[in-house]
């Protein structure tokens, strides 16, 4: 019998063998991926196997729009996207324009650009301009942390029974725990989590996850009930 051992290089190895089964990245993923290595910004994408996930949960609850805030370099927008049906659309909003540039031209080496947009600004001021576009099958909340409670207000707003709302990094290698968090971003993160937790709308999970070599982390998932 073949036992791993569950230190750091036998997660490493599991990860790796599934990732390479359940979700191998292609050209044009890989390439996402090296636009951000090629301008030396800190890759902070979502794993291959959350993107695969996401388009498993995408597609269980019939996702045709999806509300992204956060897009960095497109690597997330490509997975979700590419889990909608051809009519179906990605909004993906981004404060900083040179990620927004990058996002789009992923977007579109992926043929996706007619599904998937990018909108550029703050999430705050983008998001009440949305309001004709909802409601969202799926909301990812995948950017400043500290507005994280503000972007569950929007998300509630903007979604029906059935929807999903999901948000990436809620443990902050532990940060997001303590009492008092030690930063801003962890006290949003802590507020966002407290407020799913307890909101009667929502069902929640949270799922533990190792952040490419940035300690462990974690998402969170929450379905809108009736
Ligand atoms: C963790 S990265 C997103 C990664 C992306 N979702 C992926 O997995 O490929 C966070 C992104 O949020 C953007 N961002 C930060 N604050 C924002 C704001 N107030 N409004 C919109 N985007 C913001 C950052 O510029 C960055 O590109």
């Amino acid at each position: 019998m073949n036992v791993v051992q569950m230190n750091e290089e036998g997660r490493a190895y599991i990860n790796r063998e599934l990732e390479a089964r359940f979700a191998p990245e292609d050209d044009i993923l890989r390439a996402a991926v090296n636009r951000i290595v090629a301008a030396h910004a800190p890759t902070m994408q979502i794993s291959p196997l959350q993107g695969k996930l996401f388009q498993v949960l995408a597609l269980t609850c019939d996702a045709h729009k999806i509300l992204e805030i956060g897009s960095m370099a497109g690597y997330s927008g490509i997975w979700l996207a590419r889990a909608l049906p051809d009519d179906g659309k990605l909004i993906s909003l981004e404060v900083d324009p040179k990620y927004a540039e990058m996002a789009c031209a992923a977007l579109a080496d992926a043929g996706l650009s007619e599904r998937a947009e990018v909108r550029v600004g703050a999430a705050l001021d983008l998001l009440p301009t949305l309001a004709s576009e909802a409601p969202f099958d799926m909301v990812f909340i995948d950017a400043d942390k500290v507005n994280n409670p503000h972007y569950l207000d929007w998300s509630l707003r903007f979604t029906r029974p059935g929807s999903l709302i999901i948000a990436d990094n809620i443990v902050r290698a532990g940060r997001a725990f303590q009492t008092p968090p030690p930063d801003e971003s962890s006290s949003g993160v802590a507020a966002y989590t407290q407020r799913i937790l307890e909101h009667p709308k929502l069902v929640s999970v949270a799922l533990p996850w190792d952040d490419s070599g940035n300690g462990l982390d974690g998402f969170s998932i929450s379905v809108v009930r009736e």
